[in-house]
């Protein structure tokens, strides 16, 4: 029964469309938009698909993004239903002091992380880490408790920021160097290496935590970009908040059509 995945996040939204409501379904279509332009979908891109049975999204950009989310989906009869943080889901306990104030994007990554390395094998321990807008460095522990996390600002909102609050920074996006020697490459290795740096200190913790090796996993819009700056070997995974939510509306939803 076709399934459609929505990730309404800071900056763009993503969906997805399956033909079922469980891990390993099929792909049908997928798009992203900017959220400025969510109005645009059911004229759109969302126009000539087949209907979704079921829904599942997650939303951090707010209740306005979400409710222009919603009144574009009237195209359909189904029931939009949205994944809030709780203090356990899908296999994974959640340890923020309070668990609902988490980010639902963290949240359903995390359930997609957790069941994507006990697909691979024995559970271990885990660092995930999200880049987009804003990044984000999760540590699991083997059992599947959410410890604790990381929030940094995105690679661009780091460059704005110096941009914004120097005199003379304004130039345009450099390479990543081990000794930049232009401004380019010291802003742009600036901000990859102060996310490889901030990566590199959770695995420690949790190394530390766990006395095990932990499975290290990247995903979001521009992992692939972070990936040859870290210090430790990172499995790029295309997209763990679509993962996510087919593990949960798996469980949610059932076995029925
Ligand atoms: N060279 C780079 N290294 C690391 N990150 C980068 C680089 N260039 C751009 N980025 C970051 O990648 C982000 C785009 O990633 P992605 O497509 O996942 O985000 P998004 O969809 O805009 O975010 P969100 O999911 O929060 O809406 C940009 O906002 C920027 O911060
Ligand atoms: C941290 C972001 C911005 C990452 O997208 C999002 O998950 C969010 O708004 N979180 C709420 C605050 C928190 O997770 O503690
Ligand atoms: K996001």
């Amino acid at each position: 029964m076709t399934f459609l995945a929505i990730d309404v996040g800071n900056t763009r939204l993503k969906w997805a469309l399956y033909d079922a409501h469980r891990p390993g379904a099929a792909l049908l279509a997928q798009g992203t938009e900017f959220l400025e332009h969510i109005d645009r979908l059911a004229e759109g891109s969302w126009a000539n698909l087949p209907a979704p049975k079921r829904m599942l999204g997650c939303v951090v950009a707010g209740d306005i993004a979400r409710r222009r989310v919603v009144e574009q989906m009237e195209l359909w009869d189904v029931t939009p239903q949205w994944v809030v943080p709780s203090a356990q889901e899908a296999g994974l306990t959640n340890g923020y002091d309070y668990p609902s104030r988490l980010g639902a994007d963290r949240w359903v990554a995390m359930i997609g992380a957790r069941h994507h390395v006990l697909a691979q094998g024995a559970p271990r321990p885990i660092v995930l880490v999200m880049v987009g807008t804003a990044v984000t460095v999760e540590c699991i522990d083997a059992a599947g408790n959410f410890l604790g996390g990381l929030i940094l600002p995105g690679h661009g909102i780091m460059l704005r920021a110096l941009e914004a609050g120097t005199a003379g920074l304004h130039v345009p996006t450099g390479e990543v160097r081990l000794f930049p020697t232009n401004t380019s490459d010291a802003l742009t290795s600036g901000g990859t290496y102060a996310i490889a740096g901030a990566v590199e200190r959770m695995y420690q913790h949790l190394l530390q935590r766990c006395g095990e090796e932990p499975a290290c996993l990247m995903t979001g819009g521009a992992g692939w970009k972070m990936a040859p700056s870290m210090t430790r070997p990172f499995e790029l995974v295309e997209n763990l908040i679509f993962d996510g939510l087919l593990q949960i509306a798996m469980r949610r939803f059932g076995d029925a059509d």
